[in-house]
């Protein structure tokens, strides 16, 4: 089932910020869309339907905004959920990469034992852009032995077209913006 139900109003309850977080940066605020009772509940199920039926063990949210969607969608899918996790805030053995990111660069951690080899791992994430956060975390899930079952996202940034990151994996994003 791709995306049955019909989001597209959804993008009325993002809202859109110029020059946040530096000058000539257009910021998709989805605040707004997360404190709509409605709005919110309608994402979470889209996003879980895409992989009903998939076997998804291991939904993965990256630090901060993949954090709001990948527990919600964990438990619509029966699935465990694992932080990947901005520096030096995991307590346990961590594999960390560094990458470059719209306005700036930044690295990520998750625990060495977060994943058995051949689980099935979907990285959710509330935005793609360049797709570098992205692509960082693909390469965690690559080291600790993880499958990728998809790569989901509230909204993409078409312009930016981080997507061609991706050519080999499954890319679902709920609501699309070409510019
Ligand atoms: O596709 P990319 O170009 O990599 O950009 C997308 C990433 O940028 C934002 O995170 P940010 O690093 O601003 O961190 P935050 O979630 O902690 O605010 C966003 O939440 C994505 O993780
Ligand atoms: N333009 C943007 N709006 C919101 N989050 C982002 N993350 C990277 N680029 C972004």
């Amino acid at each position: 089932m791709q995306n049955a139900i019909n989001c597209e109003p959804l993008k009325d309850l993002v809202r859109t910020v110029p020059d946040f977080p530096k000058p000539g940066i257009l910021f998709y605020d989805i605040t707004t869309l997360l404190k709509d009772k409605a709005g919110f509940a309608q994402m979470i199920d889209a996003l879980a339907a895409h992989y009903i039926g998939k076997d998804v063990d291991l939904i993965l949210g990256i630090e901060a905004r993949g954090f709001i969607f990948g527990p919600a969608m964990a438990y619509r899918l029966n699935a465990g959920f694992v932080p990947v996790r901005k520096p030096k805030k995991l307590p346990a053995p961590t594999a960390k990469v560094t990458y470059d990111l719209e306005y700036g660069s930044d690295s990520l951690e998750i625990h060495l034992d977060a994943i058995e080899p051949g689980q099935r791992v979907v990285i959710v994430d509330d935005l793609l852009a360049t797709g570098g956060t992205m692509q960082a975390t693909v390469q965690l899930v690559k080291q600790l032995g993880g499958e990728i079952a998809g790569l989901a996202f509230a909204v993409e940034l078409d312009f930016l077209r981080g997507r061609q990151k991706f050519a080999e994996y499954d890319v679902f994003s709920l609501l699309h913006y070409s510019e």
